[in-house]
């Protein structure tokens, strides 16, 4: 196993993952946290604190325990406090008798604040009256398209709100639609749950039902409860656990003729651990709700998810495999087409479905490959040496016999590094040994000089053999007091 991420000063922070309901950590205003440990040297070698699932930021979330710490009763009734105040401000079927008043509304007496983000009734103006907010044209067409009204969340670290641009929206519509799916699972995906609704009212289509798992609690102002449950897909946690896990179980099963598939696209900055172990959540949850024959399988899922997260996402779930689609996002600087946007964009699907069923279309330039069976970019070239179609960001890799795989075309092979790089990389720097005790010649993990070995706990997903694990994972602001808090993940530099 490798740290999921490091904490700056170069050691590493493992996240440990437990089942069982007296297993469930403290909770913060994100349901309950998560335990982490540290690894490598310093003084809090191996401790174990519980901190925010969701939030990488301190600022956003500042919840911090050591695993055996005393709490006094006094900090566990103000932290309780402070939970119920984090809450939304209607309960999610306030929220829909809301919804129902405003759409009774006439035009002109329907309004939208951009400051709260809230759909307003009109006895609550005088409240709104020194914000900015939108009036006058808030149609029934605005309210089926939440995700143009409402501001895309900006949080760098935690929660970037990247939008799909609708070409990649269609085409995940279509295929799902093609491969027989009539249901679709949105977790972090509130612009395509809400184009299914307008697909569904275009002619010649199948209807599809869509349930939306999201944290963003402002599209429960649009949606019933049999539409969105408000979730944090890092814990697996409903905010509304009554009422939202029987919705999403009766969603998940299929009693009636339509299958379901669950799409995520969650924030990039995402420890993958924590979101693999929620999955598999949802998928075992999904089996105990299936008849006997489809029961060993798994349930179909497609993780949108950057290209260089491969390794990871593989080594926690082995069934699936990484297409070469690439994912536009209309927000995103880089990753969108366009005059602005780098043409390339690095995310991808990670998918169990099986590759050759997923058609990538040939008018944005993707072919099929019968030796790979399945879709590659045109750009990806078949490398008989790898006897695979090679390159994760779409142009031609070339392979290198020093090295034994193929790399980036713009990478050569550094005789001090012993592998290939780009020609400008910090020459000779990459051998970092072991900062237990510095040696060259084993990593961390192996140190024999340390008491603690770290293969044996935490999570039980086992590490493919040869799984290259990038050392992409985030860097961590050092917090205060030698206390460790979770991660910030930063943009991966593409290359
Ligand atoms: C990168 S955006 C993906 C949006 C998607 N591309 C779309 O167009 O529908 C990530 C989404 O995950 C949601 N999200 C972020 N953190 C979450 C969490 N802890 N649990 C559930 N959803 C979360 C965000 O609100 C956002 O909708
Ligand atoms: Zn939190
Ligand atoms: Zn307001
Ligand atoms: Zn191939
Ligand atoms: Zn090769
Ligand atoms: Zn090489
Ligand atoms: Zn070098």
């Amino acid at each position: 196993m490798d740290s999921e991420f490091s904490d700056g000063e170069g050691f590493g922070i493992e996240v440990i993952l437990r089942d069982t309901e007296e297993e469930k950590g403290p909770c913060c205003p994100h349901g309950p946290t998560l335990l982490f440990e540290k690894q490598g040297g310093g003084e809090t070698q191996g401790r174990r604190f519980y901190a925010c699932s969701a939030c990488r930021d301190r600022k956003d979330c500042s919840f911090f325990q050591w695993e055996d710490e005393k709490v006094s009763q006094a900090r566990l009734l103000a932290r309780e406090k402070e939970n119920q105040s984090k809450q939304p401000p209607f309960s999610h079927q306030e929220y829909c008798s809301r919804f129902q008043e405003f759409v009774s509304l006439p035009l002109d007496r329907r309004r939208f604040c951009q400051e709260c983000q809230l759909l307003l009734l009109p006895n609550e103006w005088s409240a709104h009256a020194t914000h900015r907010a939108l009036g006058d044209d808030i149609t029934v067409a605005r309210l089926r398209r939440p995700s143009l009204l409402l501001r895309p969340l900006e949080n760098k670290k935690s929660n970037a709100q990247y939008l799909f641009a609708d070409r990649s929206c269609h085409f995940l519509l279509d295929l799902l639609a093609g491969l027989g799916f009539g249901k679709l699972l949105c977790v972090g995906t509130p612009r395509l749950h809400e184009l299914v609704k307008i697909r569904n009212q275009e002619a010649g289509n199948k209807a599809l039902k869509s349930l939306l798992l999201d944290i963003d609690f402002r599209y429960a102002q649009f949606y019933g409860e049999e539409e969105f449950c408000h979730y944090n897909m890092f814990n697996h946690h409903f905010f509304n656990p009554e009422r939202a896990e029987a919705v999403f179980k009766a969603f998940l099963s299929e009693e009636g003729p339509e299958k379901v598939v669950m799409v995520t696209d969650p924030p990039f900055g995402g420890l993958v651990k924590p979101l693999a172990h929620s999955f598999s959540r949802i998928s075992d949850a999904w089996k105990t709700l299936q008849t006997s024959e489809s029961c060993s399988q798994e349930m179909p899922m497609v993780w949108i998810f950057p290209y260089f997260f491969e390794s990871r996402i593989l080594q926690c779930l082995p069934s699936f495999s990484m297409l070469d689609y690439q994912v536009d996002y209309d927000n995103h600087p880089l990753y969108k087409h366009g005059k602005t946007g780098r043409r390339q964009s690095p995310v991808r699907l990670f998918t169990n479905l099986c590759p050759r069923s997923v058609v990538l279309p040939e008018s944005e330039g993707y072919r099929f490959c019968s030796l790979c069976e399945r879709f590659v970019s045109s750009g990806n070239q078949h490398c008989p040496i790898c006897n695979a179609c090679t390159s994760k960001d779409g142009r031609g890799w070339r392979h290198c016999t020093l090295c034994n795989k193929c790399v980036k075309p713009s990478w050569l092979h550094c005789a001090v590094c012993g592998h290939c790089a780009l020609p400008d990389h910090p020459c000779g720097r990459s051998q970092t040994g072991c900062f237990t005790c510095s040696s060259l010649k084993h990593k961390h993990r192996a140190c024999p000089h340390s008491g603690k070995r770290r293969e044996d706990r935490g999570h039980t997903a086992g590490r493919r053999p040869g799984a290259n694990l990038s050392k992409h994972t985030a860097n961590r602001v050092a917090a205060k007091k030698g206390k460790p808090s979770p991660h910030t993940s930063k943009a991966r530099k593409v290359t």
